[in-house]
């Protein structure tokens, strides 16, 4: 089973570090991490160094691993797919670009037809991705992404462009996946709900460094939120039991009477 550690992990742009002394715990194949923090806390920029996109300061301890660091897959914000292709091609294409070499095998067309089913856009297969929707393109993308054979998994906004269901959809398939499949996923969230409901795990980041880490529940609470967000909010589970957040107002917004 796979397994990543970050050892005082940094990582920037030009001389100064955006991101560093970044420690966490051992995760393991399977986990779904959850990577929070406010607007330029560093998430993304942290997930460029673990996919070897950025070079800096500190180790990454990957055990466990078939493929070494090729197994490291990032999903950007945005695809850079060229928008003529089709879904269909920008899949296949993905599936091809990971190794393996090139000739289409019968196990490969059948990972992108369970993959593209999963995530409910067999319909948009042969349409041109310059011709999509923000939300079916970032579907294709996550397509893209789940069919190069990861072994760790870091995922940027994955859901931001999806509406509700299908940001439900997304994340319970991704899960799934990581379970099934012994992924370590890593998913960089705005959204606090979807990280109760969907993480084993949470890394908080705040200016470029790691103020917290730990099971979901326990790092998404009323203090975290006060602190890190400037937010007054309860953590409540909804009728089913899962934690969610209720947001009471801003730190510093007056109460209505
Ligand atoms: N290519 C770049 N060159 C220079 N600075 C950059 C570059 N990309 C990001 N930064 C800076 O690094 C800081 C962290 O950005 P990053 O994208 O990692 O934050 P983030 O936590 O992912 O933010 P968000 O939640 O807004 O997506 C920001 O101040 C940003 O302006």
């Amino acid at each position: 089973m796979v397994s990543l550690q970050l050892k005082g992990v940094g990582a920037g742009y030009g001389r100064t570090l955006t991101v560093s002394g970044v420690t966490t715990p051992v995760f393991t194949g399977g986990e779904v991490v959850a990577v929070i923090g406010p607007n330029a806390a560093g998430k993304s920029t942290l997930f460029k160094r673990i996919a070897g996109l950025l070079k800096g300061p500190g180790e990454l301890q990957l055990e466990g691993s078939r493929k070494g660091e090729a197994g490291i897959v990032y999903m950007p914000q945005d695809t850079s797919a060229s928008p003529a292709l089709t879904v269909y091609e920008s899949v296949l294409l993905a599936r091809k670009q990971h190794g393996g070499g090139w000739a289409v095998r019968p196990e490969d067309l059948a990972l992108i037809d369970e993959t593209l089913a999963s995530l409910g856009i067999r319909d948009i297969a042969f349409r041109q991705l310059g011709e999509l929707s923000g939300g079916q393109r970032q579907l294709a993308s996550i397509a893209q992404t789940l069919v190069r054979d990861p072994e760790v998994l870091l995922m940027d906004e994955p859901t931001s462009a999806l509406d509700l269901h299908r940001q439900l959809q997304v994340l319970a398939f991704t899960r799934e996946l990581a379970r099934r499949r012994g992924l370590l996923v890593f998913i960089a969230i705005h959204d606090l709900n979807q990280a109760l409901r969907f993480s084993d795990q949470t890394l908080v980041l705040a200016n470029g460094c790691l103020c917290a880490s730990g099971s979901s529940s326990t790092v998404i609470s009323t203090e975290m939120l006060s602190e890190i967000y400037q937010v007054n909010a309860r953590v409540e589970p909804c009728s089913r039991g899962t934690l969610q957040v209720i947001v009471d107002g801003m730190v510093d917004e007056p109460a209505v009477a």
